[in-house]
Parts: structure tokens; C-alpha cells; sequence
């Protein structure tokens, strides 16, 4: 591995294989955050992910008056819950490209009401947000858009809810429901608050966590089915003193994948059988292609088997770990198909255009559908410098092209810009050097 600020070049590898300790879980840290912030009482936070999307999240607390440390120089933080009310009634804040802080921030900081603004990088401009805004406008609050109608910057002041019964479309990103369910306990504590999904829901195991740690800060949620979800009334957020952050098993697929690519086994410890994030289903996709999984309650590894089997499969509820399916398929035996993966088009990039276009440089045929993605492999996997869009997923996913499979070796691989892996793994590439000279890390 050679770094430079630009590209960092990965020689191929012959074998993956090593222990790796993850980070904790973007998705839970920054729900945590928010939550521990809004909270009555104090949170001790353990393993909190270091990042780009989590420092945003940080910053815009402490602009809001949320009073937070950091344990020394430890992932482990402190924060005095508001019990929901913000001692800082105007904040301008700057959201980066983080998802998991704009849209629950925005719904959140509507039902409490104030001169707020939130703007991010020029990519987070070009996110939608409009399925969140029509919920929290539709009942009264009043978010306006400063730059595009539909997506951000916004301008939210103080409204003045007047029913508790919301709608929201799902089909765009679940975080738009996610960051309902959050703020709803905010938005009326003596009367029950129902939101209802119109149409279809994406990403659905994203909302399981979302439950899971609305009712770790004591809010008990009743839902049918994914059509409808009433909070009752008399409910507040109340700490429950200490919090883990479980290691993030989106991070984990990289590892997982050069273990079923090239030998293993390839060990991530931090996420297993216990874990509330979706992702860890990828280890399932992983077995379909023939690798072997063994897992304990805080980890999970993977082997090769030889010769990776195509893959054709609905990728719709792991759309992050999806994406190092598309790279593991350059080792398959044959054409493999990810499905109902349309949110790739309103990520960190195009996705689904990134993915073709970079695939298709290391020699794999791809064939681009609105929502699917048909890979090919090439017969053998070519040099190249992969362009990374500002998308911390391209450049990680990437990385895979560099091992020796039982199909097919790897080639030299230059990824370009590999900093942007700062969003949610910032040693990324130090774990991944790791693994393929087989060092515990
Ligand atoms: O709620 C979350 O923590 C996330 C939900 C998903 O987004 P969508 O619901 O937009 O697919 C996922 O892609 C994102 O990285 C994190
Ligand atoms: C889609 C992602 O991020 P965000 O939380 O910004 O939506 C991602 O991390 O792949």
C-alpha cells in the first residue's frame, strides 16, 4: 500500500485473512447522540464511532447548547440530556453529507420550534428531504427551503402543531420515518402521535433500530405492521444511564468479503448474532455465493470455498452492505443480479451510476437498470484508478478488487481520494492492509 493525498495504490493480495476490531455503528451512534441529548438525564456513551458523519452530529449539538465531553482521548462520551428543551433557540448548522444527523435534526428541531438552519456539502443539496418537510408542514410547522424546493439547506422556525396524526411517504429513505418516530415524542406529551407510511417502505431493518433505541431511552412505540406507528401519550425520553455502540456491521462487509473472496478466514469482532443492525443479513448473500459464516454473539467470520457462486437477489433491506456484493461478484462464476436498489441514486452519489462506471474499468460488464445492477465478471480483473465520488462506500468497496480469488486474480488497484472514507471509517485503509498481511489490529 502506498499513500499519497490524492489515490493510495493497493498491490494485489494473495490472501485475507486476520482479525479486525470495527468502529462502532454510524446508524447507532448518531441516533444515540440525539437521543442522549434530548433525553432527561445523563448518558455515558461507550465506543462511539469517530467519523466525519458523527462529528457533524456533535457540533450541531453543542451549537444547540446540548453540554457533551469526550473521556479523554476515548470513543467513550458524556452527555446532559435537555429533557427536551434546547437552552439555544437560533443555530445555523452545518450537516456535512450525514443522513443519519439532517433528517432526524430537521424533524426534531421543527417540533421544538425555533430559527434554525441546516446546510451541508454541495452532494447533501442534492438529497431529497421533501417527503420529511410535507410530514412536519402537513401538521403545522414550518420548515422552508432556501435553495431547491425538496431538499436542502432549510430554514425551520417555530410552528404550532395542530394534529398528531402525520402521514409520510417511505419509498425515497427510511430516515424520513426514522426521523418522525425520534421527534415524536417531542411533538405532544399528553396525546398520542400516529404516523402513517403511504406506500412502500424501504429499507425497513433501519426502523428496527430506531425502535430499539427509542425504547433503550424508555419510549415504547406501538406500530402495525410497517403501515402505522403510534406513540402514547405521557411519554418522554429518560437515559438509561450507560449505552454500547455495537461495532458497524455495514463497515464489517468489506472484511467479511475479503474473507469469502480471498481464503480467510477474515474475523470482525464488535457485531454478531446479537446485533440490531440489519447489515449483519449480508453474511446471508455471502453464503449464497458460497462462502462459509460462523458467528458468535459479538462476531462473525467468513472463509472462502473456492469459486464464488453468481448471485441474484432483492437487496432492498442491507442497500449499504448491497454495495460490496457488487465488487465480491467480480469473483463469481457467472452473472449475478442486485435488485430493488433504487435509493442508490440519492446516496453520497449515484450509486448505481459510480458502481457501473467503476466496475466496468476493472473489466466487468455491467448492465445498469433504474433500480438493479447486472455484473458480469471479466476474466481477469484489470488495473485501474477508481474514482471515488466523494463516497466513503466506492472507495471502500473498491478495495476488494486488489485480492486473489479462486476464480480470478486481483489486480493493482488506485483508488482515488481515499479520505472520503472519513464519513464513517476513518482507518479504513490501515484495517484493510491489516487483513491481507494477516496482522491482528
Ligand atoms: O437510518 C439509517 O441509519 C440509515 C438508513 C439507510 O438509508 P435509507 O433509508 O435512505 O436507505 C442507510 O442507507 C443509511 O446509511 C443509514
Ligand atoms: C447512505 C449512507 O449514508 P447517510 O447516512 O448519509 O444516508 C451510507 O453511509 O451509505
Amino acid at each position: 500500500m502506498k499513500t499519497h493525498p490524492h489515490h493510495l495504490d493497493l498491490q494485489p493480495a494473495l490472501r485475507a485473512q486476520g482479525t479486525v476490531r470495527l468502529p462502532g455503528s454510524k446508524s447507532i451512534s448518531n441516533r444515540t447522540l440525539l437521543l442522549a441529548a434530548l433525553a432527561q438525564g445523563t448518558t455515558r456513551i461507550h465506543d462511539l464511532l469517530a467519523s466525519d458523519d458523527t462529528h457533524v452530529m456533535l457540533m450541531a449539538l453543542q451549537k444547540l447548547g446540548v453540554q457533551w465531553e469526550q473521556v479523554g482521548e476515548s470513543q467513550e462520551y458524556i452527555v446532559h440530556g435537555v429533557d427536551g428543551v434546547l437552552p439555544i433557540h437560533q443555530a445555523d448548522l452545518f450537516m456535512g453529507n450525514a443522513g443519519t444527523a439532517i433528517r432526524p435534526l430537521t424533524a426534531a428541531l421543527a417540533a421544538i420550534g425555533g430559527d434554525y438552519t441546516l446546510h451541508g456539502v454541495s452532494r447533501m443539496h442534492e438529497r431529497p428531504i421533501g417527503d420529511l418537510v410535507d410530514a412536519l408542514n402537513a401538521v403545522g410547522m414550518r420548515i422552508e427551503y432556501t435553495g431547491q424546493q425538496g431538499f436542502p439547506p432549510l430554514h425551520i422556525r417555530r410552528g404550532q402543531i395542530h394534529t398528531r396524526r402525520m402521514q409520510v411517504r417511505g419509498n425515497v429513505s427510511s430516515q424520513f420515518l426514522t426521523a418522525l418516530l425520534m421527534a415524536a415524542p417531542l411533538m405532544a406529551r399528553e396525546e398520542v402521535v400516529t404516523i402513517d407510511v403511504i406506500g412502500d417502505l424501504i429499507s425497513k431493518p433501519y426502523i428496527e433500530i430506531t425502535l430499539n433505541l427509542m425504547r433503550r431511552f424508555s419510549v415504547e412505540v406501538e406500530r402495525d405492521g410497517w403501515q402505522s406507528f403510534s406513540i402514547p401519550a405521557g411519554q418522554r425520553y429518560v437515559s438509561p444511564g450507560e449505552i454500547h455502540v455495537e461495532g458497524d456491521a455495514s463497515s464489517a462487509s468489506y472484511f467479511l468479503a475479503a474473507g469469502a473472496i480471498a481464503g480467510g478466514p477474515v474475523r470482525v469482532e464488535g457485531v454478531g448474532r446479537d446485533s440490531i443492525q440489519g447489515d449483519v443479513r449480508f453474511v446471508e448473500a455471502l453464503e449464497q455465493m458460497g462462502a462459509t459464516i460462523t458467528m458468535g454473539d459479538n462476531w462473525m467470520e467468513a472463509t472462502s470455498n473456492g469459486v464464488l457462486k453468481a448471485i441474484d437477489a432483492d437487496f432492498n433491506h442491507i442497500p449499504d452492505a448491497a454495495m460490496t456484493i457488487a465488487v465480491a461478484a467480480l469473483y463469481a462464476d457467472g452473472p449475478s443480479t442486485l435488485r430493488n436498489i433504487g435509493s442508490w441514486r440519492v446516496k453520497e452519489t449515484d450509486r448505481i451510476a459510480a458502481m457501473a462506471t467503476e466496475l466496468r474499468k476493472v473489466g466487468a460488464v455491467v448492465e445498469e437498470g433504474d433500480d438493479y445492477l447486472r455484473v458480469t465478471p471479466p476474466e481477469q480483473i484489470k488495473a485501474a484508478a477508481i474514482d471515488t465520488y466523494d463516497d466513503h462506500r466506492m472507495a471502500m468497496c473498491f478495495s476488494l478488487a486488489s485480492l486473489d480469488g479462486a476464480a480470478r486474480r486481483g489486480a493493482p488497484v488506485r483508488i482515488n481520494d481515499p479520505k472520503c472514507v472519513a464519513k464513517t471509517f476513518p482507518d479504513y485503509f490501515d484495517a484493510f492492509a491489516a487483513i491481507t498481511r494477516g496482522e491482528l489490529i
